[in-house]
């Protein structure tokens, strides 16, 4: 005990553990296998650094990304500590030598390397001893994990090779079930689990809506320019184009700030970020690319423009913020397109669990968004720990008055049925009486405007009630169910498929199947809708049709499927033969071009949570594809439409019937008000 304790005050210059500390690094140096589940910036590093220093071993430590290992090398070597990294950016060729020949502390390595290193690199150090093996950021493990990486599945190899080496798991955030995938997939032996609270009390969470542009921007701009004297400010934005838009601004106003992106060559990024560490700019506008890794103690405040892909993604970024304890800000600003990107997100997703884990991290930051109850508590139960009090007292939620967080609910649900500029001459017009309108709405509706409105599936889908009344026998409950959803409720396949009301969810490809069933059955149909969402275009059915042609039935799939490219799915043709078998031409149809659609903005983005340059690059290259695949979203136009063409009552969502929900909101709430509200509060 006295050994790591003066390790840790010779070495790191601190005078006591953190209570975890202690406990992990004790039983790493006993040789037990370990998973540590702690907060951000609680201190974890520690827990690998200490014990190869105490027994004089080298440790082995996995990182996901490049420039985080070279950081962390760098500062250990000013400590004095002998560390180095072994991946593709090494240059020193005789880094490999020396590390097996045990001349290191610390030894890093990228999940790829430590997999190819040939076994006598390993048996040549287990001569000299290595004193653990840790799996930094673990969750990349995990399927379920917000950034799993195929590559770290592979690490268990390495058990068979270096046995009597403990193993060691760390991450920051992992729900129970990442956890159970950490210690499966790492096949830890008795691990002792160390899950330390989540909760970041010095920080304040915030959370607004927000309309993307430049009048928000100058905005921003002069909120930031009132702290720029009093810490450091990360904005993270979740495309390139806003990273520019925004410096732009902040340059303008006469404010510095760095900018990071996947975009800049290394050499920008890298005088960027020493910049900003360094307390030579203040401020740092930011993809996501910048991130893991930076533990700035005097980060004071994190803006996010724009909802992050997850929440265990927002609880990365904005966990880069107060590192020193003291009371910091952070504060995310979204819009609803921000969750429509789940297609994006799953784009090339392999397995039905990844594109899972995707939607539901996607939909749990949705929640978190419109929540209206404590936001503290809604983080931390995420990743399955109990907050004991119902109001945390340091978030936006817990800290205005009832009035004012029913209207930041209400305001959302007023996003959501106007467009910007009628929401804008609303709020300016009639704002005080359109929030009573849609407070009377819920009322009338028996709804909470306290966040459980999300959750009540069962009584507002009674509400919509619609003309159609299921007549076939061969369509059960569950097919009608989806394909009102589908074409009364304008829900996209996705959200179909993971409703929140279901027990299960279930595979899009089946809730597709349904739809065709419905259609069959001669259900309305939207068929340019969908063939829009599954990307049948003229051009594929004219290949189906030539296929057929060939093979001279169309009895089987399989030989059709055979005839034609590897693009054209099985989805393709069966849609193609049920449209055939509805009497449906392909002049019939025309591509739905939805150019009011949100989702289509969908811009240059996403780099990577954990990346390297050439990853940033690919996954930016990859969002310009974006606008031409087909992305599934419905806008509420189409949703009135749909609506529209199956009701008996004449329904109409307009700026016009809103503007006489107002005019009569004190004559009591109609059932048409009531529908739209109800169909808003599904997602
Ligand atoms: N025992 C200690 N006493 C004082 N400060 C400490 C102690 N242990 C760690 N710290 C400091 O806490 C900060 C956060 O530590 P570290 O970077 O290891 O956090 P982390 O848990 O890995 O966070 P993240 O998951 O966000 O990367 C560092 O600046 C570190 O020097």
């Amino acid at each position: 005990m006295d050994t790591m304790l003066s390790v840790l005050k010779q070495y790191f210059g601190f005078s006591d553990f953190r209570p975890y500390q202690k406990d992990a690094i004790q039983k790493i140096i006993e040789k037990r296998d370990c998973l540590v589940v702690m907060a951000t910036g609680s201190g974890k590093s520690l827990c690998y650094q200490v014990p190869p220093l105490v027994v004089r071993k080298t440790g082995i430590v996995v990182s996901p990304l490049i420039s985080l290992m070279q950081d962390q090398v760098m500062a250990l070597k000013q400590r004095g500590i002998k560390a180095e990294y072994l991946g593709s950016a090494q240059k020193d060729s005789t880094v490999q030598r020396k590390a097996e020949q045990g001349q290191f502390d610390i030894l890093f390595m990228t999940p790829e390397k430590a997999c190819t290193v040939p076994t006598s690199f390993w048996s040549n150090l287990l001569k000299e001893g290595i004193s653990l093996f840790a799996v930094d950021e673990a969750h990349c493990i995990s399927e379920w994990g917000h950034d799993f990486r195929v590559e770290y599945k592979n690490l268990h190899n390495l058990r068979s090779v270096l046995l009597d080496v403990p193993f060691v798991g760390l991450t920051a955030t992992a729900t129970e079930k990442v956890r159970f995938d950490i210690i499966n997939s790492l096949k830890l032996k008795n691990p002792y689990v160390l899950v330390g609270s989540f909760d970041r009390s010095n920080l304040f969470y915030g959370v607004k809506p927000f309309s993307r542009g430049q009048s928000f921007v100058d905005e921003l701009v002069q909120e930031i320019s009132k702290v720029v004297s009093s810490g450091s400010t990360i904005i993270y934005c979740t495309t390139i184009k806003d990273v520019e838009q925004i410096s732009k601004s902040l340059a303008e106003a006469g404010i510095e700030a760095g900018m990071y992106h996947g975009q800049m060559d290394k050499k920008s990024r890298e005088e960027s970020h020493r910049l900003f560490v360094r307390d030579e700019l203040q401020i740092m506008v930011a993809t996501i690319a910048f991130g893991m890794g930076i533990d700035k103690p005097n980060i004071r405040q994190v803006i996010h423009y724009g909802c992050p892909k997850s929440l265990e993604c927002y609880y990365q970024e904005s966990g880069r913020c107060g590192r020193d304890g003291i009371a910091s800000v952070c504060w995310l600003y979204y819009t609803r397109s921000d969750f429509a990107k789940g297609d994006f997100y799953c784009g090339d997703l392999k397995t039905e669990t990844q594109k899972r884990a995707v939607m539901e991290s996607l939909l749990a930051a949705e929640r978190y968004c419109v929540l209206a109850t404590c936001r503290r508590k809604f983080l931390l139960e995420h990743f399955g720990e109990q907050y004991p009090a119902d109001r945390c007292g340091n978030c936006d939620n817990c800290t205005v008055s009832k009035k004012e967080r029913d209207m930041s609910r209400e305001a959302f649900l007023l996003m959501m049925t106007c467009s910007d500029y009628f929401l804008q001459h609303l709020v300016t017009k009639y704002g005080d009486h359109f929030l009573r309108v849609i407070q009377q709405l819920s009322q009338g509706l028996n709804l909470s405007l306290d966040g459980e409105a999300n959750l009540l599936n069962n009584e507002v889908r009674k509400l919509s009630t619609v003309s159609v009344k299921n007549s076939s026998k061969k369509l059960t409950p569950a097919k009608f169910e989806a394909w009102k959803m589908w074409h009364e409720d304008g829900l996209s396949i996705q959200m179909i498929a993971n409703f929140p009301g279901r027990s299960a969810p279930i595979k899009e490809q089946t809730v597709a199947e349904y739809l065709l069933e419905a259609a069959q059955e001669g259900l309305p149909f939207d068929w340019s809708r969908f063939c829009e969402v599954i990307g049948l275009t003229q051009e594929i059915e004219s290949e189906i049709q030539g296929a057929i042609l060939k093979v001279g039935s169309k009895d089987k799939l399989k030989p059709i499927k055979d005839e034609l490219p590897e693009n054209v799915t099985y989805q393709h043709i069966k849609t193609y033969l049920t449209m055939q078998s509805c009497g449906v031409s392909k002049d019939d149809i025309q591509t739905q071009k939805d150019s009011e659609s949100e989702i289509q903005q969908v811009e240059t983005h996403c780099e990577a949570n954990i990346s390297d340059h050439s990853l940033m690059e690919k996954c930016d290259l990859e969002m310009d594809k974006v606008a031409s695949r087909p992305v599934e979203f419905t806008t509420k136009r189409q949703k009135v439409s749909d609506m529209k063409e199956i009701n008996s009552t004449d329904f109409k969502a307009t700026e016009n019937s809103i503007l006489e929900w107002l005019k009569h909101h004190d004559e009591g709430v109609s059932e048409n008000s009531k529908r739209v509200f109800a169909l808003w509060l599904q997602f």
